[in-house]
């Protein structure tokens, strides 16, 4: 069709016809500039091209002949520096406002900030008025000042940094499983067992007119789970490796820094586990794998927890991830606290659960660094625990890892696989054993606690990104 056309047309207009078309090319292109993430700008390699940049705005610096802007959206710490000439500055580019920038990407003279933005549009797609937003440009807000605006605090430069390493530490545990060759199972959310037997059960039940008194929906209680434990060890009878990491709830009527209603828990089961030594190598290694994934993928993330929000936390994470960890027994652990000078407010007789006083002793006593403490007074663990049968003190096969500032991150235990050790203590759990049962062992490990224990985090609130806990559900 256009072959036809050109052909009834004379040499001179043919050439204005390419030349129109040519130009108009071009005035595409220049429409239709490249979209690009603000990592992606920063990464240089688009060097020269026409690009559009949609973020919000973290700075504003009006000057004589042009001005500074700084915007992020998210993809990394660093904004990305737009420079305008003054004519575009605007009294709706405000910091926190949200804006398009076209223009061209250029090198920047600043070591810090190697490419820049030259704007030759500039665009404000949504208003935000600074005397209304909670955070200023040059102010440093504390984590505890930032967590009264759950709906803003992901525009921090602390609150985005967590998010990204969240997001790549989830990354890191999937990760660590599947090169290990665990199967993920989903685990319900919705379960009629009640996992670790302490009670700390949300019920589930329909809200609304329809419900029938006195008649559960799902003609049993239901709960939102405390643990996916029994449903990994059930599909462990024919996969001998298997993981879930999900949403998991405790009606814990606390306010501690240690504990959320919500929250995200990884949890493995191994079939053909025979000692507390092999389980405590697959958490050792998992929590080796990701910290050394996390370090890796979030330089500069990490560097701004350990340097602005959490200063002075470094030495102990980087112990953490390079020692190999302790291990101490049980026992063990009640003589150091015994022969310490140290008041406990708990006691510390052998059968005495681990108060968190205990835990933080413990920490210190092992130089700051993360412990696993084995073989549990029999009666403290749940009843799926393996019986080690000793004398005279009756212990468990059972493991927590131990780490500083946090307390318990990690707990596990061989499972007690003899159809007559456990009959003795729970009916429900016996199909299980009945057909081709093998010895198994579990962990779990509570994700947002291993965020705290890695960047220093002191309150649980501040490691993820809604948190539920007693008398709060914000947003
Ligand atoms: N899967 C596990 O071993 C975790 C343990 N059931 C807990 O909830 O702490």
């Amino acid at each position: 069709m256009f072959q036809a056309v050109t052909k009834t047309l004379s040499v001179a207009s043919t050439t204005y016809v390419c030349r129109g078309i040519l130009l108009g090319i071009r005035h595409y292109c220049k429409k239709t500039p490249t979209k690009l993430r603000v990592s992606q700008a920063l990464s240089g390699a688009d060097l020269g091209a026409n690009v559009k940049v949609q973020g919000w705005v973290r700075s504003v610096r009006p000057q004589k002949a042009n001005v500074f802007l700084h915007v992020n959206d998210g993809s990394s710490l660093q904004p990305l520096q737009v420079v305008a000439g003054a004519e575009l500055n605007d009294p709706l580019l405000t910091f926190g406002s949200a804006v398009e920038v076209t223009g061209s990407l250029k090198k920047s003279p600043h070591k810090k900030q190697p490419v820049e933005l030259e704007a030759d549009q500039i665009t404000v797609i949504g208003e935000c008025n600074p005397v209304d937003f909670p955070f200023k440009i040059k102010e440093r807000h504390g984590l505890e000042y930032i967590r009264q605006f759950p709906h803003l605090r992901c525009r921090t430069n602390a609150f985005s940094s967590l998010l990204r390493i969240r997001s790549e530490a989830t990354t890191a545990v999937h990760s660590y499983f599947r090169e290990n060759d665990f199967v993920q199972i989903h685990t319900p959310i919705i379960t009629s067992n009640d996992c670790e037997g302490a009670g700390e059960l949300f019920q589930v039940e329909p809200s609304g007119p329809e419900i029938v008194e006195d008649e559960y929906f799902f003609s049993v209680p239901a709960f939102l789970t405390v643990s996916g434990q029994l449903h990994l060890e059930v599909i462990s009878g024919a996969f001998s490796r298997v993981y879930t990491f999900g949403p998991t709830f405790r009606a814990e009527n606390s306010q501690s820094r240690r504990h959320l209603a919500e929250f995200y828990m990884v949890e493995a089961e191994i079939s053909f586990t025979e000692s507390i030594e092999d389980l405590t190598k697959v958490m050792e290694d998992m929590f080796k794998s990701a910290t050394e994934h996390v370090l890796a993928h979030c330089v500069e993330d990490v560097d701004l927890f350990h340097k602005h929000v959490t200063p002075g936390h470094r030495v102990s994470m980087l112990k953490c991830f390079i020692l190999s960890t302790l291990r101490i027994t049980y026992t063990e652990a009640v003589d150091i606290l015994n022969r310490s000078s140290e008041k406990f407010t708990f006691p510390t007789d052998w059968g005495c659960d681990l108060k968190t006083e205990h835990e933080k002793y413990l920490v210190k006593h092992c130089g700051n660094a993360p412990v696993f403490v084995t073989d549990y007074p029999y009666d403290l663990k749940p009843f799926y625990a393996r019986d080690n049968q000793d004398h005279p003190e009756r212990t468990a096969a059972a493991v927590d890892l131990l780490v500083p500032g946090v307390g318990e991150l990690c707990g596990g235990s061989l499972r007690e696989e003899r159809l007559d050790l456990l009959s003795a203590r729970l009916e429900e759990y016996l199909d299980l054993r009945r057909f081709g049962s093998v010895p198994h062992g579990g962990f779990g490990l509570g994700f947002e606690r291993y965020l705290q224990c890695i960047l220093g985090v002191d309150n649980i609130k501040d490691v993820i990104p809604f948190p539920r806990f007693s008398h709060s559900c914000l947003l």
